[in-house]
């Protein structure tokens, strides 16, 4: 029997665990909601011990911020999560206890961006955008995820105000209107008091979005240089969304510096079905295993 790997997508809603082969296909799935962590990870657990014997590694793409630095005593943490119960809690320590594999840890958007970069090995680096119930970015550079004393925390850079949302105070708890406080699926219900997936297409709020958006896509741009710049989530399921980003990224980087074709440049992820982070992680896990063998 040929080996497996594990991937564990960690979300703030649910967890998606899945196992694959050599070829980085999905063999079977299962979605626990995020409750209680040990009551989330013991399912997950039970999920993976069906396998037992040719699972050989796992990867965990997890919310975070989340210590994935292996010299640390809080290494495989979730650590200041506002979440209830998440806080400081030893993800991976509770994982090991119970299924004996080497484990890569990373953030969900690097595992996400890790799986865009394994379907277009073209690419030597990208970045990855989700915009969810909150935002995160994740960053590659060879084999490389961008990140020194920790991972990226690009979600919540700052940004210049839209004229016509000075009102707004934004939604994030730590900082009102980074990136995620203003432009996040919930900004979109703060400020119109309906879901986004129900605001018509002719309110302002998307264009409001879109440059928010818009410049998230010029810091990456002129911070990292990357050759794609990909955006994932619900709110970006929207098709229109990607044209209003393209746009206003254009009006905002004003030909400073020279960019790909903006159609090929900004995009929605390549892997369908939000399973760019699921790739990812059989992708780590198998390296994660070479390493070790
Ligand atoms: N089609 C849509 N248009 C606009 N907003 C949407 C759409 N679908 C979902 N949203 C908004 O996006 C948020 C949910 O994001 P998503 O569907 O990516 O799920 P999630 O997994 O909870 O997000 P996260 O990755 O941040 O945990 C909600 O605020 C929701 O209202
Ligand atoms: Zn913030």
């Amino acid at each position: 029997m040929s080996n497996l790997y594990g991937s564990i997508e960690a979300g703030g809603t649910k967890f998606v665990c899945a196992v694959g082969n050599d070829a980085l296909m999905i063999l079977e799935s299962a979605t626990f909601p995020t409750d209680k962590p040990e009551e989330t990870l013991q399912k997950v657990i039970d999920f993976f011990k069906k396998f037992e014997g040719t699972l050989v590694s796992i990867s965990v793409g997890s919310f975070g911020p989340i210590d994935i630095d292996k010299n640390s005593k809080t290494y495989g943490f979730v650590t200041t999560t506002p979440k209830p119960h998440w806080g400081n809690f030893d993800m991976i320590g509770f994982l090991k206890a119970q299924l004996d594999l080497p484990m890569f840890f990373t953030t969900d958007v690097n595992s996400s961006a890790y799986g865009e970069k394994i379907l277009d090995q073209s690419l030597n680096s990208l970045v990855y955008f989700t915009i969810g119930t909150g935002i995160g970015a994740g960053a590659i550079q060879g084999e490389d995820f961008i990140g020194g004393i920790s991972h990226a925390e690009m979600g919540h850079m700052f940004v210049k105000r839209h004229p016509e949302d000075l009102d707004f105070a934004g939604v994030c708890p730590y900082h009102g209107d980074c990136l995620e406080g203003v432009a996040a699926g919930p900004s979109l219900e703060a400020r119109t008091g309906v879901r986004g997936e129900a605001i018509s297409l002719s309110s302002t709020v998307w264009d409001i979005q879109a440059y928010y958006i818009a410049q998230a896509a010029v810091s990456a741009t002129l911070t990292l240089r990357p050759e794609k710049i990909i955006f994932g989530g619900g709110v970006m399921a929207q098709e229109h969304m990607m044209t209003r980003v393209r746009t206003q990224f254009a009006a905002l980087l004003n030909d400073y510096v020279p960019v790909p074709d903006l159609a090929v440049y900004l995009q929605i992820p390549a892997i369908a079905n939000n399973a760019s982070a699921t790739v990812g992680n059989f992708a780590l896990a198998k390296r994660e295993y070479d390493k070790a063998n």
